[in-house]
């Protein structure tokens, strides 16, 4: 018997890739992602051993789901990674047999549109707090001079903790699925700096007048002049070269300068919190009187690293995709 190509219509999700097979009454033999499926059943040159093979533009599970019914067979891949394709095969050139399931079609741009409006809403508030800071600060660089450093904290410190506590949302959004980003990567950034900015320079007033405080500040808002636009592009749907290189390259600089700014104001505020004794864990009295908080700063060190580490490996990992998925696009 004659082995022939089935008629194939595919669609996908964020996570997922639908195929619909054209042929009744089938029976599905064995597949498995990237290799041929073989059924016999009736297409569309009869009963026929019919079979097909596809390489996936990214890596699957290896379970697949189908369902054969009196019309189609109906098959469910689990994409490796949640993410949307621009296309399904690894060849730009469409198999022949291959055509989109328009019952089942949604584009990456049918999103629902109120959650777009959501982070549109949320980026666009956080631009707009993070540029309020940035230019604050240069102006008061520009007129003061270093004397700006000294009360940086005073006059920046509500709107940090207002664009910092909001914030706290991009760990929940991709929680809640809301976007594509990697839980952990989003906590320790949070986490990270709300250390940074509520224990440190929040609880001991000594830190708040320290040019460190400058520093720490200038660098995560540099970052984010060009993080959020470039996220409301996205949410239109549209993105900017220029914009997305700069979201894509700047933290190169910016992050080792970050935690190194940040690791200098822990290691400023070690001596004072063995001083005034604040946050210190009681003991029980044959171990001595209390654990300052210090100690627990010089772990938190060490942790930062790791974060930095980590974090900078998903930067590089994110910048990779980006550039990749761009170049595939042009060609
Ligand atoms: C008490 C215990 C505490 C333990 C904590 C451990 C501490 C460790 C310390 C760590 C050190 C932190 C140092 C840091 O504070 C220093 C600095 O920040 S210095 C300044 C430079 N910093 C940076 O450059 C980092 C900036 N931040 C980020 O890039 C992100 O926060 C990060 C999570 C690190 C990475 O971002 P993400 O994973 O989201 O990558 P993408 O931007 O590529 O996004 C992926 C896709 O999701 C879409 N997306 C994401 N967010 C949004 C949004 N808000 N609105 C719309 N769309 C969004 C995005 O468009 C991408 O989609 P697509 O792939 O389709 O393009």
């Amino acid at each position: 018997m004659q082995i022939l190509t089935p008629h194939v219509y595919w669609a996908q999700r964020h996570g997922e890739i639908y195929l619909r097979v054209e042929l009744s009454d089938a029976k599905v033999g064995r597949s498995r992602p990237g290799h041929s499926a073989g059924s016999q059943g009736h297409g569309a040159k009869g009963d026929n051993e019919y079979e097909f093979s596809l390489s996936f533009l990214e890596p699957v599970r290896p379970e697949i789901d189908h369902k054969s019914t009196q019309r189609q067979v109906d098959i469910k891949i689990k994409k490796q990674e949640e993410r949307w394709w621009d296309r399904l095969t690894l060849q730009e050139k469409k198999p022949v047999f291959l055509a989109p399931d328009f019952d089942r079609w949604l584009d990456e741009s049918d999103k629902n549109e109120s959650l777009k409006g959501y982070l549109f809403v949320y980026n666009l508030v956080q631009f707009l707090g993070f540029s309020w800071i940035f230019v604050n600060m240069t102006v008061r660089l520009f007129i003061l001079g270093q004397d700006s450093f000294y009360d940086t904290f005073h006059t920046m410190a509500d709107m940090m903790y207002f664009c910092q506590m909001m914030a706290v949302l991009e760990v929940i959004n991709p929680l809640l699925g809301l976007v594509k980003t990697g839980f952990i990567p989003a906590m320790i950034q949070v986490a990270g700096r709300n250390v940074i900015l509520f224990v440190i320079f929040g609880t001991v007033e000594e830190m708040q007048n320290k040019p460190v405080v400058f520093f720490v500040f200038y660098l995560w808002s540099t970052i984010e002049l060009f993080r959020y636009p470039f996220y409301m592009l996205a949410c239109m749907g549209t993105e900017w070269k220029l914009l997305t290189w700069l979201r894509y390259s700047l933290w190169i600089p910016l992050y080792p300068l970050g935690v190194i700014a940040e690791a200098v104001a822990v290691i400023q505020s070690l001596p004072i919190f063995d001083e005034t004794r604040l946050f210190s864990i009681p003991l029980p009295s044959v171990l001595g009187h209390s654990l300052s908080f210090s100690y627990i700063l010089q772990l938190y060190l060490v942790i930062m690293f790791l974060g930095l580490f980590f974090n900078f490996q998903h930067l590089y990992k994110q910048r990779k995709r980006r550039f990749r998925s761009r170049k595939r696009k042009v060609h």
